[in-house]
C-alpha cells in the first residue's frame, strides 16, 4: 500500500475510533495488539494486512474502509435525539465564489477574510492556481490571500475542476477587459437540470463579448471598441448574472446602469467588495445598479463575507425537525425575513437578539433561539421569488419543514427543472411525499422518520435535506456520496455533532 494510502486510512481510524470514545489503548486490546502498533496504523507508518483492516472495522463498528471505490465520502447517523447548544452561521458559499472570481479584477493582493472553507472554493482554487493565481490559506485561519500573476495561463486552466463548478461562467466579466480571445470550458455544478447561459451572454454583450460554444468550451470574443451606451436591462434577475454585468461594469471606464438587477446577499457582498477596489456603485440592494468602474485596479486590499442565510435556513430546519431548542449565532436577518414570517404562520416560535453588523460591515445579524412546538401546514402553497422573496435555495427546508406540520403543503419550485423531484427522496426517511408535476410536490405531515440507507441525490440542499431527516429517524442511517453537501457547507457533520448529533464519517478508498 502507498504511503499516502497509508496516512489516509490512519486518519480514518483515528477519528473513528475517537468517534467511539476509545482510547489507543483500549482499540490495541480488542485487536490484540500494542498501543505502539496503533500509534503506528493511525499515524500511516504501518502496513496494513486486508485481515487487519477489516478487524479494525468490526472493533471500531465502522465500514470505514470499503474497498473498490475511489473516495467517496459518507456519513452514517444515528439519529432520534434532541440538539442543544449554540452554532454560529458560517460566511457564505455564493458570496465566496463571486468574491472568488472578483479577485481577477484586481493586480493588486486580495485577502478574504474568514471564507467558508467548502469544496466549492476548493475547485474554484483549483482553476485560479491552474490559471497562475497564486493562492494560500493563512496560517490557523479561513482567510485566503490571493495574488494575480502578471498574464493568466488561460491555456493551462484545470478543465475538470471548472467543469465541477457553475461558477467559471463569472470569469467572462473579469477576463473581457484584458483578453481580445480566450477559451472557458462550459460551467458544470449539481444536476439542477438546465441553468440558463444566455441571460449572461446578452448582459455581457453590451461590453463586446461574444461567445460560441464548440466541444465542451465557450469561444469568447471580445470587440474592445463596444462598450454599454445604453441601460443593461438583465432579462432575469438571477444572482450570478447580476455579478457578471458588475464584474464587468467594475473595469469599465465610465458609467454602467444595470436594471433588473438582484439585490441578494451575493450580490450585495461583491457590490461591497468592489467598491473596496475603489468602484463606486450607487443602488446598492436595489434592482437598479450604477457603477463607476475604474479602468485599472491594483491594490492591496481585504473583505470578509457576510454569514450565508442558506445555512442559517438549514440550521433552522435542522432546530425543527429534532424538535430542538438550539441558538443560531449570526443569522443575517435581512435575508431570511420571509422565511421566518412563513414559519410564523405555521406557528413557528422563536426569539431573537438585537442587531449587530457583519464583519463586512454592512449586513444585519442577529441570534436566534428556536422554540420546538407544534407546526401545521400553511393554507398557500409555499414558492420562491428572487430576493426580496423566499429564496429559492430555502425552499427544500420547507419540505422537510412542511413534512414536520400537521396537514398538508403544497411546494412549488418554479425555478428548477429537477430540484423538486430530489424532494421525494424524503419518502426513504419515512415522509408522505407525492410528486405532482416536475415542480410541484405535495408533502403530508407530521412524519415518522425512519433510519435508512440513502444516496445523495445530486443535488446540495436537496441532500442535506435528507441528512437532517436522519438525525430525527430514531435508529441508524446511512448517507452515502456526501461531496455535494462539502460544496456548500463547512464541517457540517462536527459542527452538528457539537450540538448534540452523533454523526461518523467514514470513505472508501
Ligand atoms: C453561485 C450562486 O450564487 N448560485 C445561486 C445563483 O445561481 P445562478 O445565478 O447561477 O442561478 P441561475 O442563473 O441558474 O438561475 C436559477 C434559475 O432561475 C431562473 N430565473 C432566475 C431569475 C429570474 O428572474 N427568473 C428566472 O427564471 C433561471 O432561468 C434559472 O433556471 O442563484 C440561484 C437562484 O437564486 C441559486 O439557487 C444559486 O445558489
Ligand atoms: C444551487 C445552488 O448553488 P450553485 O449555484 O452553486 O449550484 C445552491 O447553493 O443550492
Amino acid at each position: 500500500m502507498s504511503e499516502d494510502y497509508l496516512a489516509r486510512i490512519g486518519t480514518l481510524i483515528r477519528d473513528a475510533r475517537r468517534h467511539k470514545s476509545m482510547t489507543q489503548n483500549e482499540l490495541a486490546l480488542a485487536l490484540g495488539t500494542s498501543q505502539s502498533a496503533v500509534a503506528r496504523i493511525e499515524q500511516g507508518k504501518q502496513n496494513l494486512s486486508l485481515e487487519m483492516l477489516a478487524r479494525i472495522g468490526e472493533c471500531l463498528d465502522s465500514e470505514f474502509v470499503s474497498l473498490g471505490h475511489s473516495g467517496a465520502q459518507h456519513l452514517r447517523i444515528v439519529g432520534g435525539t434532541k440538539l442543544s447548544g449554540a452554532i454560529d452561521v458560517k460566511t457564505s458559499k455564493n458570496a465566496a465564489v463571486a468574491l472568488l472570481c472578483a479577485s481577477l479584477l484586481n493586480r493588486g493582493r486580495t485577502t478574504l477574510r474568514n471564507l467558508a472553507r467548502i469544496e466549492e472554493v476548493n475547485r474554484i482554487l483549483e482553476v485560479l492556481t491552474s490559471i497562475g493565481v497564486k493562492a494560500r490559506w493563512l496560517p490557523d485561519s479561513n482567510d485566503l490571500e490571493l495574488v494575480p500573476p502578471a498574464r493568466l495561463d488561460l491555456a493551462g486552466i484545470d478543465v475538470d475542476a471548472a467543469r465541477r463548478t457553475r461558477t467559471v461562467i463569472m470569469f467572462l466579466g473579469p477576463l473581457l477587459h484584458e483578453y481580445p480571445e480566450f477559451q472557458l470550458p462550459y460551467a458544470g455544478g449539481c444536476d439542477l437540470g438546465t441553468r440558463t447561459v444566455e441571460p449572461h451572454m446578452s448582459a455581457l454583450r453590451p461590453f463586446g463579448l461574444n461567445v460560441t460554444a464548440h466541444s465542451g468550451f465557450y469561444e469568447a470574443r471580445v470587440d474592445g471598441d463596444v462598450t454599454p451606451g445604453r441601460p443593461i436591462v438583465l432579462t432575469e434577475r438571477g444572482d450570478t448574472v447580476t455579478e457578471n454585468a458588475l464584474l464587468a461594469a467594475a473595469r469599465h471606464e465610465g458609467v454602467t446602469v444595470i436594471r433588473n438587477a438582484s439585490p441578494n446577499y451575493m450580490v450585495q457582498d461583491l457590490c461591497f467588495f468592489l467598491e473596496k477596489l475603489g468602484v463606486r456603485i450607487e443602488g446598492i440592494g436595489s434592482t437598479t445598479l450604477t457603477v463607476h468602474g475604474r479602468r485599472e485596479i491594483d491594490m492591496d486590499v481585504e473583505y470578509s463575507p457576510s454569514e450565508d442565510p442558506i445555512e442559517a435556513m438549514s440550521l433552522l430546519a435542522a432546530a425543527v425537525v429534532t424538535e430542538s431548542e438550539i441558538t443560531i449565532r449570526r443569522v443575517p436577518i435581512e435575508f431570511l425575513e420571509i422565511e421566518l414570517a412563513q414559519l410564523e404562520l405555521m406557528g413557528m416560535k422563536y426569539d431573537i437578539t438585537q442587531e449587530y453588523r457583519s464583519a463586512n460591515g454592512h449586513t444585519r445579524l442577529v441570534d436566534l433561539t428556536t422554540i420546538p412546538g407544534p407546526l401545521v401546514a400553511p393554507t398557500d402553497k409555499i414558492h420562491p421569488m428572487p430576493f426580496p422573496g423566499l429564496n429559492i435555495d430555502n425552499l427544500p427546508f420547507f419540505a422537510i419543514i412542511a413534512a414536520c406540520a400537521e396537514g398538508t403543503t403544497m411546494i412549488h419550485d418554479w425555478v428548477y427543472e429537477n430540484r423538486a423531484i430530489y424532494l421525494t427522496e424524503l419518502t426513504k426517511v419515512g415522509a408522505r411525499v407525492q410528486l405532482l408535476d416536475p415542480h410541484r410536490v405535495m408533502i403530508e405531515g407530521p412524519t415518522r422518520w425512519r433510519a435508512t440507507e440513502v444516496i445523495c441525490p445530486p443535488a446540495l440542499r436537496p441532500a442535506v435535506v435528507i441528512l437532517l431527516a436522519m438525525l430525527a429517524a430514531p435508529g441508524t442511517s446511512v448517507l452515502r456520496n456526501v461531496y455535494v453537501i462539502n460544496r456548500g457547507y463547512e464541517e457540517l457533520a462536527e459542527r452538528l455533532n457539537a450540538l448534540g448529533a452523533t454523526i461518523e464519517t467514514f470513505r472508501d478508498i
